[in-house]
């Protein structure tokens, strides 16, 4: 059997498209001969450093990705729903706290317990419409994902080091040097050389590109 492929996967729990990206990562991560890595980073910092701007602040774009998540969320089998207030979660609330909590898990507890907090975070934020800047819905995720009182308290104590901060920030700062523009992004390095694919639309191109099959979005009903 050929090497595994190291599948980097850059995304930010404020983008619904991330969410899509990282259910068809984790589904696959078995399936394929690859070594998923997740990276948590600041989608806002990707805005800003980039140059770019996120697409809901074109009125067509945001009327166009709120319906195209509806569809979106049956084909992917993934319970998005939107939020009663898209913007106010999005442009004012936003993700910066919840990504340092993402990052400070990842820092104590390794990638199992970032991907369940992880997955936790964007059902609350996109499926459940609740809040996802206060500790006590950082709280709330952690719990929901496993993680213990004495654990939690650690994690959010973290939340405010210079450690944390500076974590978040330079896997943000690495996702600009690869490219990033917006999330998800994932990187595959194919014999050394980084690979860049923007979005969850991209996996039947990453697919051939890296020498895998693509059954879909949920392989294992495409089995079936
Ligand atoms: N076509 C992509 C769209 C992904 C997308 O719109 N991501 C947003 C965040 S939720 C973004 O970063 N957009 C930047 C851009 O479109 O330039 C997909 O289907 O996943």
């Amino acid at each position: 059997m050929s090497s595994r492929k190291v599948v980097e996967l850059f995304y930010d729990v404020v983008s619904p498209y991330s969410w899509l990206g990282f259910e068809v990562m984790c589904r696959y991560r078995n399936l394929w001969n690859i070594d998923l890595k997740l990276r948590p980073a600041f989608l806002g910092g990707v805005m800003q450093g980039s140059g770019n701007k996120p697409p809901g602040f074109v009125f067509n774009k945001m009327h166009y990705m709120i319906h195209d998540l509806r569809r979106l969320a049956e084909y992917f089998d993934v319970p998005l729903q939107q939020p009663s207030d898209p913007e106010e979660v999005m442009f004012n609330k936003g993700s910066l706290a919840a990504m340092r909590f993402v990052a400070a898990v990842q820092q104590k507890g390794g990638d199992k317990k970032t991907e369940k907090v992880s997955r936790e975070l964007w059902r609350r934020i996109w499926s459940e419409d609740k809040d996802i800047t206060e500790p006590a819905s950082l709280s709330e995720a952690a719990v929901k994902a496993g993680l213990t009182d004495g654990e939690i308290k650690e994690v959010l104590e973290m939340c405010t080091s210079k450690e944390i901060k500076e974590k978040l920030k330079s896997c943000t700062e690495e996702a600009l040097k690869l490219g990033a523009f917006g999330f998800p992004m994932m990187v595959c390095h194919v014999d050394g050389k980084p690979e860049m694919f923007f979005g969850s639309d991209r996996f039947e191109l990453m697919a051939h590109c890296i020498g895998e099959k693509w059954l879909g979005p949920n392989p294992d009903k495409a089995k079936l």
